[in-house]
């Protein structure tokens, strides 16, 4: 049995700087991990099949479009015509959601593939099946911080950030990314600067806020509540919405701010930078 964390990732800036004749749009974005999310286990010699379990399985059907499948099959295709697993899916990231999870699912899915089956993480060939498979699966797979741009698959690894206290708030809504990004207003407002990532995140913006809030209204008031927390260093969306996360300066200022949020009966998770 082979086990994957499959990790949220945040987009600590997100700045989209042009619509491409593709339908895709060139972007610059911090992406950072934290340390928590799905998981995936891989058994070669069980059943072929996926099995989905954890809090968000009833949100996700084991059909063909699932990303692990997906990841699966393209693997066999491109890499190693290997024989279907046994492949559990524990969902515990809220789906459509902004923190990648099903990008993280489709990334930790090849590299189980790979671990199982002697490629290397970085074999060309398992990247050009991250890029195929999502704009942001290139970054899920290598899984530690990296500036990106292009469409997200063009990575420049970032030094280890500070584990900085995170929560996540999620305020139960999906959204669908293609209809955000469909809504940004063409504006090109500037780079992420360079230098320290945490400054640069802080400079910076997420460009699909104003389109997301639109379409899930109920993000205003989240981030509302977030930036009023004490102890929040940053608070902002991650994605495309509609998770919003919070950095704190520690631990405890980041429970106390779950505790006053839970009310609202959002989906909440206190984690740290990864
Ligand atoms: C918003 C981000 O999460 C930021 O990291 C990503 O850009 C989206 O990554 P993703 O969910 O893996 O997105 P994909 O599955 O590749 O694309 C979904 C849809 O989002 C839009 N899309 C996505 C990425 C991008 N750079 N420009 C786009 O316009 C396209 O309409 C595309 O059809
Ligand atoms: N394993 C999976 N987990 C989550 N979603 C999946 C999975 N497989 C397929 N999907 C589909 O992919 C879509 C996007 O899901 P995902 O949770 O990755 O979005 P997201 O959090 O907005 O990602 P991103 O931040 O990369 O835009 C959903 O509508 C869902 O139906």
């Amino acid at each position: 049995m082979i086990e994957e964390a499959a990790p949220a990732k945040l987009n600590l800036a997100l700045h989209v700087r042009a619509r491409r004749p593709d339908g895709y749009h060139e972007l610059e974005t911090l992406f950072a991990f934290v340390a928590d999310g799905d998981t995936i286990r891989l058994d070669t010699a069980g059943a072929p099949g996926l099995t989905i379990t954890g809090p968000f399985a009833g949100g996700l059907s084991g059909e063909a479009d699932n990303l692990v499948l997906r990841a699966e099959r393209l693997f066999a295709k491109r890499v190693k015509p290997v024989p279907r697993a046994a492949i559990e899916l524990v969902k515990r990231l809220p789906v459509a959601s902004g923190i990648g999870g099903g990008s993280a699912d489709a990334a930790a899915t090849l590299r189980a593939l790979a671990r199982a089956h002697g490629v290397a993480n970085d074999d060309p060939r398992l990247v050009a099946c991250a890029e195929a498979l999502g704009s942001d699966v290139p970054a899920c797979l290598l899984g530690r911080a990296a500036v990106g741009r292009g469409r997200g698959e063009r990575l420049e690894p970032l030094p280890p950030l500070p584990p900085l206290p995170v929560l996540l708030v999620n305020p139960r809504v999906p959204v669908s990314t293609a209809a955000v990004f469909a809504r940004w207003d063409g504006t090109d407002r500037g780079p992420v600067a360079s230098g320290d990532p945490i400054a640069a995140a802080l400079a910076g913006r997420n460009d699909l806020e104003p389109p997301a809030r639109v379409l899930a209204p109920a993000i205003e008031r989240v981030l509302a509540l977030l930036a009023a927390q004490p102890g929040v260093i940053l608070a902002r969306m991650s994605g495309s919405g509609a998770t919003c996360f919070a950095l704190f300066d520690d631990r405890a200022r980041c429970s106390d701010a779950a505790a006053a949020l839970a009310p609202d009966g959002w989906w909440c998770l206190e984690t740290a930078l990864a």
